[in-house]
């Protein structure tokens, strides 16, 4: 399901704060808590198509948010039944319930379902597990189409804990801004799909979900050069390399060469003996470097990666290299493109969320770190961050983090920062990924 394109997200405390400067700025909470409500019920309103609507409230601002949304439905002629599963416990959301004015149900064993429910229990206000007799009560209504306002109940907003809801969502209205939860896994896989109500807040955010990926045209006066040269260093396994050196190419640069490879995929590819490897690297026109893939840990590894890294080009590091690279990365243009397994052992002791700890990992090693899985996050020394969920399931498939590391070689090239580079070559990856679809394999990717 494809969710808002460079949007923001905040954490609970960031949303928190928002709330608070929307609030010192004139516009109040209650005034904030309408236009959530209102905005559920408009999206309600259209997944209902007619039918009736059963709205579960919790006792905070997300069940206040629910009860604004039954106000807002009834008054559009909907059939719409309200069940609490505790008094309010915020004076809002007290307010919301008496202005709702109609009867409210027990949240109780036998409530009677009807074919939209909105889930309006627990926002970013969760603090701890639901508790298993409610949430064996919700999963008698999993049958139901079922909206989420802000987060599927259950869902921990900051995508710390991995708690589960007991209903997934089919939408999840997000307010004012995504939060990690929408993005990070398991909780986004419960999302359904996330559509995003502004409802006045300022959301500024230097975490934001994927841009749109833009092919820009080479410009009129384009030559193979000005469009960027980029090397791979092929380890044992040349077939991977040849994917990086491919996607090069594809993804918009201008000059591949595979160095220690006798062949290519792609006659378009310089492939050259490896002895040429140094003399490549001092070529003023190079503008980044691959290693790393079909190169596992050796003494020839750690000896080319050292080579790059004194050359003062712009890296692009994947599998082993990461590893032999980061003690003597010294703050060099680098990305590093770690799968789960590779993020561990280069980066242990991490806590948090997945974005915590890709934060943590650029910030420590002063690299871009695109920290791999159907979750990606792009993460830059500076705090940036890019959220890449919903990938594409398909790219779960070999050599296809062989070709993300081409792409990013190919967007260092055309000139990107290494934030930008990464960041268009994750959206690149998704983009190409999505138009293939089933059945894909790698080498799809660097076809025509
Ligand atoms: N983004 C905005 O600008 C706006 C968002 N709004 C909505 O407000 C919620 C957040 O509201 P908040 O009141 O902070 O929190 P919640 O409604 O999510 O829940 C808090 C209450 O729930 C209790 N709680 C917490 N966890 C559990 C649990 N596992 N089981 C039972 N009860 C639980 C909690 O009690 P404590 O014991 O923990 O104190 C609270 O009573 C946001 O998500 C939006 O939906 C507003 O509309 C304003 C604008
Ligand atoms: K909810």
């Amino acid at each position: 399901m494809p969710s808002p394109v460079d949007a923001p997200i905040l954490t609970a405390d960031a949303m928190r704060a928002a709330e608070a400067a929307c609030a010192a700025s004139g516009t109040s909470l209650a005034t904030l808590m309408e236009r959530a409500g209102a905005a559920v019920a408009d999206f309600a309103w259209r997944m209902a198509a007619g039918n009736p609507v059963l709205v579960l409230c919790g006792p905070g601002n997300n069940g206040g948010d629910g009860y604004v949304a039954a106000r807002w439905l009834a008054r559009r002629g909907v059939h719409v039944r309200v069940a609490a599963l505790a008094e309010p416990a915020s004076e809002l959301a007290r307010a919301a319930r008496r202005a709702w004015g109609g009867p409210v149900e027990v949240l109780g064993d036998d409530l009677a379902p009807a074919p939209l429910v909105i889930d309006a229990l627990f926002g970013v206000g969760l603090s701890r597990p639901l508790r298993k007799d409610l949430a064996a009560r919700l999963r008698g209504l999993a049958k139901r189409r079922v909206l989420a306002v802000d987060v599927p109940s259950g869902v921990e907003a900051d995508g710390v804990q991995p708690w589960a809801p007991a209903l997934s969502a089919d939408v999840t209205v997000a307010l004012g801004a995504l939060k990690p939860a929408h993005v990070l896994l398991p909780a986004a896989a419960t999302c359904g799909k996330v559509v995003l109500a502004p409802i006045g807040i300022e959301a500024q955010s230097s975490l934001r979900t994927l841009p749109r990926y833009e092919c820009d045209s080479p410009g009129a006066a384009a030559h193979k050069f000005s469009r960027g040269m980029a090397l791979v260093r092929a380890g044992p396994m040349r077939g991977a390399a040849g994917l990086a050196a491919s996607a090069v190419l594809r993804a918009g640069a201008g000059y591949a060469i595979l160095s220690g490879a006798s062949g290519a995929p792609l006659s378009a590819i310089i492939a050259e003996d490896g002895d040429h490897f140094a003399e490549r690297l001092a070529d003023e026109r190079l503008g980044a470097v691959v290693i790393g893939p079909g190169y596992p840990a050796s003494d020839a590894l750690d000896r080319d990666v050292a080579a790059a890294l004194k050359s003062g080009r712009a890296l692009v590091l994947d599998a082993a290299a990461i590893v032999s690279a980061l003690p003597r990365l010294g703050g060099a243009p680098a990305i590093l493109t770690p799968h789960a397994g590779e993020f561990a052992r280069a980066f242990p002791g991490l806590e948090g969320s997945k974005i915590d700890r890709a934060r943590a990992a650029a910030s420590k090693s002063g690299a871009v770190v695109i920290y791999k899985g159907a979750d990606t996050i792009v993460a830059a020394p500076d705090g940036r961050i890019a959220a890449a969920w919903p990938g594409c399931p398909w790219l779960a498939t070999a050599g296809t983090g062989d070709v993300l590391a081409g792409a990013c070689a190919a967007m260092l090239a055309r000139g990107d920062e290494a934030f930008d580079a990464a960041v268009a070559a994750v959206s690149w990856h998704i983009s190409r990924a999505r138009a293939i679809g089933p059945g894909l394999v790698a080498d799809d990717l660097v076809r025509a």
